[in-house]
């Protein structure tokens, strides 16, 4: 791993990932709950909070949204992503190279891995060029490592998530993007597990803010640098209200209850 090749996307070696390819993962559906947030540019808008350090889009939305806000969030660039209509053992397009995203203006890449799957062999040798190209292009890279398939009963088993944590170490990622394991003890092994790369937990869907707010901090505790989000915001009626909460849990480890009571006088 190069020293600090994540301090783009980081901010006091600490990371709040917008995550904003659902249109590709799930389709519009995900839009549904809080419809304003099909256009893109509600979540642009939204990657601008300061508790944002990155967004992560794919190559389409990139180009079409990110020159107006290149001066203002950091651009994270999804390299492979595949619709929800494909029904075949996980696998993941590669959707551009690590060359155009460093000519997008990408401070890093990102890159899915579904370790398990019957197609890990060409999803490990697709990220070693993903993962090389941004080396020469001085990009952060960063690992959904995401084990599931054929044999795979239980994806979100601690022992599992501590393997996918492991991968993103092995295979050069800088920060590794786990689901959260279900408890701060299972986390903390799998940030043991993936040594001097950076851990961050993935969202889901959670309605209540406080028990969505109590995982992150139990993340935080256990040595995770932070978070990638999606629906977990952009879902919710006031976005900017939890990602007020957020920082406050993230990046001055506020206990969570108090992070609401911040979130809710800054309204
Ligand atoms: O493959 P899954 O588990 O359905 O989820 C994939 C989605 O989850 C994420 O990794 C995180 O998004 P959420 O915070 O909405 O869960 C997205 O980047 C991606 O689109």
């Amino acid at each position: 791993m190069l020293p600090h090749a994540a301090d783009d996307i980081s901010r006091d070696g600490k990371s709040l990932i917008l995550a904003y390819d659902h249109g590709i993962e799930h389709g519009p559906v995900d839009f549904e709950p809080n419809p304003d947030t099909a256009d893109p540019e509600r979540i642009f808008e939204l990657a601008t909070h300061e508790a944002v350090t990155s967004v992560a889009v794919q190559k389409g939305l990139a180009e079409a949204y990110y020159p107006a806000y290149e001066d203002e969030v950091n651009l994270l660039l999804k390299l492979n992503g595949t619709s929800n209509l494909w029904r075949g053992e996980p696998d993941s397009a590669v959707n551009c190279t690590a060359e155009y995203a460093a000519e997008l203006g990408a401070d890093a890449i990102g890159f899915t891995v579904y370790g398990g799957s019957n197609h890990e062999v060409e999803m490990a040798e697709e990220f070693r060029e993903a993962q090389e190209g941004a080396r020469e292009h001085d990009m952060g890279v960063v690992m959904w490592s995401y084990p599931r398939g054929q044999g795979l009963r239980n994806d979100g088993s601690p022992d599992v998530i501590s393997y996918g944590a492991r991968l993103g170490l092995e295979l050069g990622a800088d920060v590794v993007k786990v689901k959260y394991p279900g408890s701060a003890e299972a986390m903390g092994h799998a940030v043991e597990m993936a040594g001097p790369a950076d851990v961050v937990m993935s969202g889901g869907t959670m309605r209540d803010d406080e028990a969505f707010l109590r995982n992150v901090s139990n993340a935080i505790d256990a040595g995770a640098t932070g978070i990638a989000v999606g629906r977990n915001v952009f879902q919710r009626d006031e976005p900017e209200r939890i990602l007020d909460a957020l920082e406050a849990v993230i990046f001055q480890e506020v206990d969570p209850a108090e992070a609401l009571a911040i979130a809710e006088s800054e309204d």
